[in-house]
């Protein structure tokens, strides 16, 4: 028989292991006054993913992701972390937070206050490696207040690392990083991943979510509007575009190639959308003698990310 008593003594972050799912919304909705930040959204994170959640200004990230840390209550829906309610995941340190613009102790030097917050968890990373991970560790005895907003956004991630948690929630985390400290900072991540650590990040740099998430959650107006693999939502924008250079022929011959959707010329340039860029170029060699500099190009995030969201502002 299980002993309840011994039970509890076992870390909560032994007692969360295997259940599969990091984090977990369900139907959530929220609303200020007049304004539908969140409607409806249902969203599942595995263990070992890296998920870049994308959206223009207002599309209701931020929201999403207080509710899914239980920092904000949501109108209808629940939130779950590693199978629990998200406020005991949080104090068992299995969770590590950047909120945009949390507030910081200013006039704690910035190594006191790492150590204080890596106190209070139950398997904390050790300071010295939370500092320089960070890139902290040159100004760790200056006090927070002191510093500038770069630097102060890499305290807010040394904080977010200092229980060595098994999942980080960033929100915009290179939001004023000079290129150094973003690079040092997915640098981080990419070794917490590789140890099959989950990542839930908020950017609204494409090249971010490309470069280093292997799934994309795209808002937009408090909907998901997209949710995959990069590549299969880059692919939802609808094939290759063929750029060549033509001496004439009119559009309704390109229109006809095999695979070809759309057809418009830029200057002397003609631009097919094509879901079958093979065939397309086969025939398009083989009918028209005239044509050079051709080049395929393939979908890129930006163009999957103005098209499914309407091209609204980001
Ligand atoms: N405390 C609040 N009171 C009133 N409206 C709010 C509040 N917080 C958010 N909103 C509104 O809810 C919607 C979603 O906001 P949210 O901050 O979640 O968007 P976001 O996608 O994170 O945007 P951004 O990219 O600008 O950070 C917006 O229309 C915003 O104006």
């Amino acid at each position: 028989m299980t002993d309840s008593r011994h039970y509890s003594r076992i870390p909560l972050s032994t007692r969360l292991n295997g259940m599969g799912i990091a984090l977990e919304v369900e139907a959530v909705s929220k609303r200020y006054g007049g304004t539908v930040a969140l409607d409806g959204v249902d969203l599942k994170v595995k263990e070992g993913q890296t998920v870049a959640v994308l959206g223009p200004n207002g599309a209701g990230k931020t929201t999403m992701l207080s509710i899914a840390l239980g920092l904000l209550a949501p109108g209808a829906g629940t939130a779950r972390v590693f199978g629990l309610p998200p406020a005991d995941a949080l104090r068992s340190g299995a969770v590590g937070v950047l909120l945009q613009d949390a507030g910081l102790l200013e006039d704690v030097p910035v190594g006191e206050l790492v150590s204080a917050v890596a106190g209070m968890y139950p398997a904390p990373m050790p300071v010295e490696r939370v500092l320089r991970a960070a890139g902290v560790a040159e100004f760790a005895g200056r006090r927070v207040g002191r510093l500038s907003g770069g630097q102060q956004q890499r305290v807010r991630f040394a904080l977010a690392l200092a229980g060595d948690p098994r999942l980080l929630v960033l929100d915009e985390p290179t939001v004023g990083l000079d290129v150094d400290s973003r690079r040092a900072l997915w640098q981080e991540v990419r070794a917490r991943t590789a140890e099959g650590r989950t990542v839930v990040f908020a950017t609204h740099y494409l090249t971010e979510a490309d470069d280093y998430a292997d799934r994309v959650v795209l808002l937009a107006g408090g909907k998901i509007v997209a949710d995959g693999p990069v590549e299969a939502v880059k692919a939802l924008v609808g094939g290759t575009e063929v750029r060549f250079v033509t001496g004439g022929a009119d559009v309704s011959a390109f229109e006809a190639l095999p695979g070809v959707r759309q057809v418009h010329i830029e200057g002397r340039t003609v631009v097919l959308r094509t879901g079958d860029s093979d065939a397309t170029l086969r025939a398009l060699f083989a009918k028209f003698d005239d044509v050079r500099d051709v080049r395929t190009v393939s979908p890129d995030l930006e163009s999957a990310f103005v098209s499914l969201t309407g091209g609204q502002e980001r």
